[in-house]
């Protein structure tokens, strides 16, 4: 039997599972019957004893919550563990100190846990998403979230759209971005109309928009996804945040998303193979996202993945450099990706129609574009410059 660990305030206990699920089973029903009054015969129990057992149910639920706070401690320090050994650098949360005189496998290792500020500017998004996200789901958890589904607009065909563009046009299917701000170029159009910007994109020959939701960093929302989807833009929408819980899917399928981005550099390929099987099971399309060999052999290597995309910016030092993608669709890579039939989007970086031409040399069926388009007065026409030549339908 597995055998759990806890340390009170002073006194360490060792108690199984079992025991403890017992113990607070006891507590529950204990506290039940106080509250119900009838229940329990307490007419046959002295106040003195009535007080004895409330103190000590009282310590009992105290030790059950220590006992959860050090197994949620522990959790998040073997997901940090195993994103590691995965070569992800970014840390899911601010590094905290174990819970109250902690005991257990890892206190030898705490040494290095001051470094309390965030690495790069993706590891400060992804603590701010962290908050948030916990917030968002107190406020409505999944369960009424599921409920809401039913109301959800129907999915549409995401890499069916981005096939049928490539075929029409010969070139890289256009994911084309709404997006009003970004951490490394500041506001990019400050007259921003998400719904005339993807009403525009759509007339333009977009196959899809990519619409970023992230709100503190990016001055997107998902408010911005549901208005364009409800004024009728028919372009799937991919919805462009940082996924880093099941439960942003299920609250992006309910504002009208077809599709969600997963970055490699944040997810552990297990979470990474749950998401994706999550979106499949709703219907959405899951962009997974690379950015060096060592990300793309990680998601080469899980099953089911149909769409990745090749991100030539650093998310962590914001440098650019489209050969990336040439880089990443180089020899065996490349071979792999053609016979697993993925669709690889080219991603950020795309200014020219020599800079389309030298990622669909290397390999892409797909480019995912944002400030080069959106930038334009016209946005639509954004499109033609970009290409070379008119791609509206
Ligand atoms: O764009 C950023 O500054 C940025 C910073 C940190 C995380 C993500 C970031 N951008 C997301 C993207 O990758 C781009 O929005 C997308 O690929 C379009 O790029 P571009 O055409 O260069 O606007």
């Amino acid at each position: 039997m597995e055998a759990t660990s806890i340390r009170a305030t002073t006194t360490r206990v060792c108690v199984t599972n079992s025991t403890a699920l017992k113990f607070k089973q006891n507590y529950l029903s204990f506290r039940k019957s106080v509250l119900s009054g009838s229940p329990m015969d307490t007419k046959s129990i002295s106040p003195n004893s009535i007080r004895a057992q409330q103190s000590t149910a009282t310590m009992a639920e105290t030790d059950y919550k220590n006992e959860l706070k050090i197994k949620e401690w522990e959790v998040g320090k073997f997901q940090d563990e195993l994103a590691a050994s995965q070569g992800i650098k970014i840390r899911r949360r601010p590094p905290t100190g174990p819970p109250l005189n902690y005991v257990g496998p890892f206190e030898f290792r705490l040494a290095n846990e001051d470094d309390n500020t965030p690495r790069d500017i993706l590891e400060e998004i992804l603590w701010n998403k962290d908050k948030e996200v916990a917030l968002l789901k107190e406020r409505m958890p999944l369960a009424t979230l599921k409920k809401e589904l039913e109301n959800a607009p129907p999915v549409r065909d995401f890499l069916g759209a981005l096939r049928k563009s490539h075929l029409r046009t010969g070139l890289p299917a256009l994911i084309a971005e709404v997006k009003k701000a970004s951490p490394s170029r500041g506001v990019l159009r400050k007259d921003f109309d998400p719904v005339k910007i993807a009403q525009a994109y759509e007339k333009g020959g977009a196959a899809c928009l990519s619409v970023l939701t992230d709100e503190k960093y990016f001055q997107g929302s998902l408010e911005n996804l549901e208005k364009i989807r409800n004024a009728g833009v028919q372009c799937p929408l991919l919805c462009k945040e940082f996924i880093i819980d099941a439960w942003q899917i299920y609250y992006a399928l309910t504002k009208g998303a077809d599709a969600v981005l997963l970055i490699a550099a944040v997810l552990p390929d297990l979470d990474i193979q749950y998401l994706t099987k999550i979106c499949k099971t709703l219907g959405l399309a899951a962009l997974v996202e690379v950015h060096d060999e060592k990300e793309m052999d990680r998601v080469l290597g899980i099953e089911g993945i149909e769409l990745v995309g090749i991100n030539n910016r650093n998310l962590g030092t914001f440098e650019v450099d489209i050969s990336n993608t040439r880089h990443l669709l180089e020899g065996e890579r490349g071979e792999v990706i053609h016979q697993k039939d993925i669709i690889v989007v080219g991603e950020s970086g795309l200014f020219t129609p020599s800079d389309i031409a030298y990622v669909q040399n290397a390999g892409v069926k797909a480019v995912l574009v944002g400030e080069s388009i959106v930038k334009q007065d016209d946005p639509g026409k954004g499109i033609s410059g970009l290409f070379g030549k008119d791609i509206s339908p």
